[in-house]
């Protein structure tokens, strides 16, 4: 089997960015927050470099650095490092891609770009798939949060087709409040992908809709 069934289930913390008072990222804070989520909240995977690690604001020099130290200090420890690289440029979000992939994280997520919008699912579909194809192996997670990107394509719509297009999509980290987008999007996937609820508050409902787990913030302090 070319990609083997790895998908990231369960709690995910959405891990903050440490920084130092001078607004440097502080890369010694994160062997203790590793062993903080594992020992004091039982959570074996982590999102990071997203909303809550404030990704789209750091240099792509800063969300390499984060995203090795995240890796090898998860390593043997975390089930899953997925690492978000989702940029406004195509270039970045590639490198980032690629750079993922050589450290060996577990999967990779990417935002829609939000400042330049695309209109329709098919453009959406079309940048995922050209940050895919930069690290072909790893998997592949749509990061949909249209209340931060204000793309407000159906999750539904993007996900039509999207195995052909990537062959390592994996799954959906599904932010928004449509819960009958949501819906659809669990009756489309195939039992192989996982689908990660990102509004805690309404997490709940999410699982009785079919959510295989939930990326959030609210476990991640
Ligand atoms: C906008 C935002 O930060 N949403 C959070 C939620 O965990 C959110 O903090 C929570 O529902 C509290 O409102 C997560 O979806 C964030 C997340 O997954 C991420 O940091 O990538």
């Amino acid at each position: 089997k070319l990609f083997p069934n790895k998908a990231a289930t369960g709690l995910v913390a959405a891990t903050f960015t440490p920084l130092t008072p001078e607004g440097e990222i502080n890369l010694s804070e994160i062997r203790p927050y590793v062993d903080y989520l594992l020992e004091q909240q039982g959570v074996k995977s982590i999102f990071v470099n997203g909303t809550t690690g404030e990704g789209m604001s750091l240099t792509v020099e800063e969300r390499k650095l984060l995203a090795v130290e995240w890796c090898h200090q998860g390593k043997n420890k975390l089930e899953q490092v997925i690492v978000h690289v989702g940029c406004m440029s195509l270039k970045d979000s590639q490198e980032l891609a690629r750079h993922a992939a050589e450290i060996g994280a577990d999967g990779i997520s990417v935002i829609s770009p939000s400042f330049f919008k695309p209109a329709t699912a098919e453009a959406l579909r079309m940048f995922l798939q050209e940050v895919a194809a930069a690290a072909p192996a790893m998997p592949f997670y749509y990061y949909h949060i249209p209340a931060v990107t204000g793309v407000n394509l159906r999750s539904r719509d993007v996900l039509e087709g999207i195995a052909n297009q990537i062959p390592s999509f994996q799954g959906l980290k599904f932010s928004g409040s449509d819960l009958m987008d949501f819906g659809q999007c669990v009756n489309y996937s195939p039992s192989h992908w996982s689908l990660l609820y990102g509004i805690d508050e309404q997490l709940l409902g999410a699982l009785a809709m079919g959510a295989n787990g939930a990326v959030g913030r609210l476990v991640s302090i």
